[in-house]
C-alpha cells in the first residue's frame, strides 16, 4: 500500500517512523511532499522515503494520502487538490487539529469524497501511539478498516464522536508534552537533591512507564492505586498534600481547558 503524507514535519516525521518500525509497508512505499524542497527531499532520501514533487502528484501516486500539513493550511492544500481529487480518489485521512469533516469535504468541492480524520500523538513513532478515528457518511467500510489498521501498526486506536474530537486531541494529542513536563519535574526535583539529570530523568520516566502500565492491566482507578502507595503515616501522602496545596490537579485541568479554548 503506498501512502502519502503531505508535510514532513514532526506528525508525519513519527508516523512514517512507526510504519517502516512496524514493517507496515517499505520505505519506498511511503511518498512525501511538503512545502519546501529543500527540507522533503534530503529528508526522503535519507530514509529511502520516495520524494515526489508536488501535493497533485502525491495524490495521483498514493494509495491513502495522509493530511499532515500546518493545520492553518490542510484547507487551501485540499482545494488546490479539487481537480486531481475527482479524477483519483484515494482514501484521505487528515490529522489536521481542528479542522473538520465538513470543512475538509467543503474544501474539496467534494460530497463523494471517503475523508477521515485521526487525532494520533507523536508516540506513534516507536508504535505506541493513542489515535482517534472519525470517518465521513460516504466512507465505505473497507476504507475505513484500511485506517485502523495503519494506525493499529502505530499503536492503539479509538473510533470517537467528531465531536468529541478537541477533548480527545488535549488528552492525547497534545498530552505527551505535559507528560514529559512532569517527567521533567520529577527528573529536575532528583537533580535537586543531588542525582544527575541523566540517571533522575531515567528514574522519573522508567518510573511514569510503570505507573501507567500498571494502570492499564488492572484497569483501577488511579486512586485505588495512589492508595496502594501511600503507606500510613508515610512520605507518599505527605508529597501528595504538599502537590495538591500546589493545586496540581487544577493546574492540569486548566491546561485542558486552554488547549481545548486554543483549538
Ligand atoms: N505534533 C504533534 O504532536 C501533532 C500534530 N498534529 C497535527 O499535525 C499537523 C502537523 O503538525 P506538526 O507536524 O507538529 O507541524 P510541523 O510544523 O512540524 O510540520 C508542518 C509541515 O507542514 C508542511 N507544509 C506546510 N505547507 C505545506 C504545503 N502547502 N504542502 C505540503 N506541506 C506543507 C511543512 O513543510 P516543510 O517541512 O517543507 O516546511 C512541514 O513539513 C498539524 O495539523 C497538527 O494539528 C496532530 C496530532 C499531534
Ligand atoms: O499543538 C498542536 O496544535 C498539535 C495538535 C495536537 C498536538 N499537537
Amino acid at each position: 500500500m503506498k501512502i502519502g503524507f503531505i508535510g514532513a514535519g514532526h506528525m508525519a516525521q513519527a508516523m512514517m517512523a512507526g510504519l517502516v518500525a512496524a514493517q507496515f509497508n517499505r520505505p519506498s512505499d511511503i511518498l512525501v511532499h511538503s512545502a519546501h524542497k529543500a527540507h522533503y527531499q534530503p529528508f526522503a532520501k535519507a530514509h529511502q522515503y520516495t520524494a515526489v514533487a508536488s501535493n497533485q502528484a502525491l495524490v495521483t501516486q498514493s494509495d491513502v494520502v495522509i493530511l499532515a500539513a500546518t493545520a492553518n493550511v490542510s484547507l487551501e492544500i485540499i482545494t488546490s487538490l479539487q481537480k486531481v481529487l475527482e479524477e483519483k480518489t484515494p482514501l484521505l485521512i487528515s490529522v489536521a487539529g481542528g479542522v473538520t469533516l465538513s470543512d475538509l469535504a467543503d474544501a474539496a468541492d467534494n460530497a463523494d469524497l471517503s475523508i477521515m480524520r485521526a487525532m494520533p500523538n507523536v508516540n506513534v513513532a516507536i508504535n505506541q501511539g493513542m489515535t482517534a478515528l472519525v470517518a465521513n457518511e460516504v466512507t465505505p467500510e473497507a476504507d475505513s478498516a484500511k485506517a485502523q489498521a495503519i494506525f493499529t501498526a502505530l499503536g492503539k486506536t479509538q473510533f470517537l464522536a467528531e465531536k468529541d474530537f478537541t477533548t480527545f486531541a488535549a488528552i492525547a494529542g497534545s498530552a505527551p508534552a505535559y507528560a514529559y513536563l512532569f517527567i521533567d519535574a520529577l527528573s529536575r526535583a532528583g537533580v535537586k537533591h543531588g542525582l544527575s539529570k541523566v540517571d533522575a530523568t531515567k528514574i522519573a520516566a522508567q518510573t511514569v512507564l510503570g505507573s501507567a502500565a500498571n494502570l492499564l492491566v488492572t484497569e483501577e482507578n488511579p486512586w485505588n492505586l495512589i492508595d496502594q502507595v501511600s503507606s500510613p503515616g508515610g512520605t507518599t501522602v505527605a508529597g501528595l498534600l504538599a502537590m495538591e496545596e500546589a493545586g496540581l490537579m487544577t493546574a492540569v485541568v486548566k491546561g485542558i481547558d486552554a488547549t481545548i479554548e486554543r483549538e
